[in-house]
């Protein structure tokens, strides 16, 4: 499973499609995401840190949105709790063949990992088990705004008490000169990762109309309407922010 650079956005397109999680974007997914998220590793791993605080015995954990199963891998190298399944859901059939094939060689590597099952669904759709913990990174952002409250609300309905969901989103701010500051400084870390004008430009213009994110404000308000009880903001690199929303 080799790591190959990311170089969708490379050359100049005659019309930029919308960005979808294809054969082609899974292939390069794990450099896009490092380069393109600020904080990504670090969001990565401490939902390893923070799920093991918070998972019980003999329950489910799910990861909404795996992709490649990183933030999965992390709940699996934290957590230790007996008796617990990692549930890995994604809609993308290419994302889910190579995780299940990440997951694999991460099984043949360590031992005494909790198993695992990779679930190929619509997150709007699945009817969740009982559970502990729900890490949701970077996905909710690509759920259409009209869903998202009946996906929390099925979350928090499904979530036991003295659980998390753990929430990683782009942020959109509502001031003018801060959304201005921070997408530029998001663009230049775009660039300090080796990313052209070119390729910035056309993969804005590629999620522009399928990834809409919204304000903190907005997510906390969406939470307690969900029911979630408290939401606490554990960590903020630029745009890019994690909650931790309790039931
Ligand atoms: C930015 S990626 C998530 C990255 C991943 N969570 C990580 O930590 O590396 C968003 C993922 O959400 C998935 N996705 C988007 N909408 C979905 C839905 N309605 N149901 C299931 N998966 C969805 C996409 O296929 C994509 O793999
Ligand atoms: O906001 C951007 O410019 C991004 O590239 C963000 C983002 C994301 O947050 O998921 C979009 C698509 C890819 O999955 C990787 C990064």
């Amino acid at each position: 499973m080799p790591h190959l650079p990311d170089k969708i956005f490379s050359t100049p397109l005659a019309q930029v499609p919308d960005f979808t999680f294809n054969e082609d974007v899974v292939r390069v997914f794990p450099d896009m995401i490092k380069r393109s998220v600020p904080g990504y590793p670090t969001i990565v791993e401490n939902i390893g840190v923070i799920a093991a605080q918070f998972a019980q015995p003999n329950t489910a954990l799910y990861d909404l949105g795996c992709s490649l199963g990183a933030t999965t891998q992390a709940l699996r190298r934290h957590v230790q709790q007996p008796g617990c399944v990692v549930h890995a859901v994604d809609n993308s059939s290419a994302m889910v063949q190579r995780c299940r094939e990440h997951l694999s060689a991460q099984d043949a590597m360590y031992q005494e990992l909790l198993p695992v099952e990779v679930i190929e669904a619509d997150i709007t759709q699945l009817q969740l088990a009982p559970c502990s913990v729900v890490a949701m990174n970077f996905t909710l952002q690509f759920v259409a705004p009209e869903q998202r409250l009946e996906l929390l609300k099925s979350i928090h309905q499904s979530l036991l008490p003295q659980g998390a969901l753990i929430l990683s989103e782009k942020l959109r701010f509502d001031n003018a000169n801060q959304q201005e500051l921070l997408n530029d400084l998001h663009l230049a870390f775009k660039r300090a990762n080796g990313y052209s004008e070119l390729e910035i430009a056309q993969k804005r213009r590629a999620i522009e109309k399928v990834m809409l994110p919204d304000s903190l404000a907005e997510h906390q308000a969406r939470l307690q309407q969900a029911g979630f009880s408290q939401t606490i903001l554990w960590f903020q690199c630029i745009n890019f922010a994690s909650l931790i929303a309790l039931p």
